[in-house]
């Protein structure tokens, strides 16, 4: 996160961290008390390792009572997902057991109505992604507030000219911006997550790049129905 500042311990408690090898690579959050959502594109390079999930922290190194690093059962990419553009960017994955919920680990509901947020609406983004464009990794959770923008700016030609599909929203990105690493994590609009965080054209801070979320309400029936046939 560029431009925020430090969270509220443990305000966020649907928050998670993928780690492989005990490093930090993309945020994600609880959906459901055995699945987490985060984006596609985080397992690039990952070479088919399954990631761990951190659940319950604020800091990433610091011993925390309810810190809890979970194995992860599956993996399971949307199918429309590619290396190539940012569409259907979303990845399910099934914790090994079900997350001990309390006040550090919550589930956080989903939008499920299909329609945009409002232009201008504030919304709230957190990770634990680069704070500096030199690409410094913060310890603890960071945050920021920024207002949506409408589809027709985030798509001129001098933005990201055309390729914001309906499934996809945008938040404005003038300093104060997603970057490495808080892929993944959730765009929260009136308490609900809209959006998942998508690296896009990888530029950080910049306003000619806005932001860009998968809006999670046009695949609510997949996750639905990836959730309701692993559950075995
Ligand atoms: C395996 C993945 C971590 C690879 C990756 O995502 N790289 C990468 C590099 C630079 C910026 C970003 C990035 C992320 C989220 C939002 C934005 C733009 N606001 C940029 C993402």
């Amino acid at each position: 996160i560029l431009g925020g500042y430090e969270a509220r311990p443990h305000l966020r408690p649907y928050m998670a961290s993928l780690q492989l090898d005990g490093q930090h690579v993309c945020g994600g959050f609880l959906i459901a008390e055995q699945w987490v959502l985060s984006a596609a594109h985080c397992t690039e390079g990952t070479n088919g390792k399954l990631f761990q999930v951190l659940l319950g922290a604020h800091s990433l190194s610091e011993p925390e009572p309810h810190k809890r690093l979970y194995r992860v059962r599956t993996q399971i990419a949307h199918p429309g997902s590619n290396i190539h553009n940012n569409r259907d960017d979303l990845l399910l994955l099934q914790l090994e057991e079900k997350a001990e919920l309390n006040a550090h680990v919550k589930v956080l509901p989903f939008q499920r109505e299909d329609r945009d947020v409002e232009a201008d609406t504030m919304c709230e983004v957190a990770g634990w992604g680069t704070i500096t464009h030199s690409g410094r990794r913060p310890d603890k959770l960071q945050q920021v507030e920024r207002p949506v923008i409408s589809r027709e700016l985030c798509n001129h030609r001098t933005r990201h000219d055309q390729t914001i599909t309906e499934k996809m929203m945008c938040t404005d990105s003038r300093k104060k911006d997603t970057c490495k690493g808080d892929s993944g994590g959730p765009l929260v609009c009136n308490g609900v997550a809209e959006g998942v965080v998508t690296a896009g054209s990888r530029v950080c801070g910049n306003y000619k790049k806005p932001a860009i979320y998968t809006r999670i309400a046009p695949y609510a029936a997949w996750i639905d129905g990836v959730m309701a046939s692993a559950a075995g």
